[in-house]
């Protein structure tokens, strides 16, 4: 059994936690959480308790590594995988993040890559929002590849944003364009998806990113658009809901314990 743990107990890590309590994920053993909030951590571990699973409340990320686990799950916010990454690698644990924006950041990037190497860990970017990693991948390998990526929203999504503004509730705008990089400095907390698909392929800064409010739009469309000489993919995801990053964790989790590799 491999020993994992959570960082940020919201709306994602439950889905994380359902999937271990619905018997989704057998080979793992969820044995402790931390979150800001420790009401939201007990709440989890009160869950899990419900399904007669022991899952320690930690009210410190030290009191949570203690627990040497194998896998931490990071599903709180970038500037919380910036803190946590690097002594959790050095613990000899294994990131699944969600927040991949925070490795937009190169320096940051570099030290998590030699930090993870000498500790014989890794982190794993989920799919989040979008997906395809493998054809980004492949489609960047063979050279000359060029990428776009285009994410469409309502305009309630932007409130608290420095693109907000009143007109956008009737009125369909193009509120940013930029690179990967620029896009999550400006909204730190709501492209990742972006960075990551970026990581796959041409990097934050080569990536051309364009955001799209619309009225009455619920949810979120992230179209990752790469072309190369011979390949044209896009990547077109439409949810309605962030659940999808949640379960692309699950997927994460499943793939580093199956035999069969996606
Ligand atoms: N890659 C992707 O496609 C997507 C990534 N995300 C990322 O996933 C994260 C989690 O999303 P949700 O579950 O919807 O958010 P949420 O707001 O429901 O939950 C985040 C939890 O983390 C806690 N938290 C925040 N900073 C913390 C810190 N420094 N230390 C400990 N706990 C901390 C908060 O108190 C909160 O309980 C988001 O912040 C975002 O970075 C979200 C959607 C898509
Ligand atoms: O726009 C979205 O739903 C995706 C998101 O939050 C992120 O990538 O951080």
């Amino acid at each position: 059994m491999k020993k994992l743990v959570i960082v940020g107990c919201g709306q994602l890590a439950g889905i994380v936690s359902d999937a271990i309590v619905s018997g989704i994920l057998p080979d793992y053993d969820l044995v402790g959480v931390y979150s800001r909030t420790t009401a939201k951590a007990e709440r989890l571990a009160g869950k899990m308790d419900q399904h007669g699973k022991v899952c320690k409340v930690c009210t410190s990320m030290e009191e949570l590594l203690a627990l040497k686990p194998d896998y931490l799950v990071e599903a709180a916010s970038p500037a919380a995988m910036k803190e946590f990454a690097l002594p959790a690698l050095k613990n000899g644990t294994s990131v699944v993040t969600l927040s991949i924006g925070a490795l937009a950041d190169e320096k940051f990037r570099e030290e998590v890559i030699s930090t993870a190497k000498a500790n014989n860990t890794r982190v794993h970017i989920v799919s989040g929002a979008t997906g395809g990693f493998d054809v980004l991948r492949t489609a960047f390998l063979m050279g000359n590849a060029t990428a776009t990526f285009f994410n469409e929203k309502s305009p309630y999504a932007l409130r608290g944003t420095p693109v907000y503004e009143n007109s956008l509730l009737t009125e369909k705008k193009v509120v940013f364009t930029g690179n990967a990089k620029e896009a999550i400095d400006l909204f730190p907390t709501r492209v990742n998806v972006a960075v990551a698909a970026s990581l796959a392929s041409v990097g934050p800064e080569k990536m051309q990113f364009a955001m799209q409010s619309t009225p009455g739009f619920v949810g979120d469309t992230q179209r990752v658009e790469i072309k190369n000489d011979q390949v044209h993919a896009v990547v077109d995801v439409y949810s309605a809901t962030p659940a999808i990053a949640g379960w692309s964790v699950v997927n994460t989790l499943l793939n580093i314990t199956s035999p069969l590799v996606f």
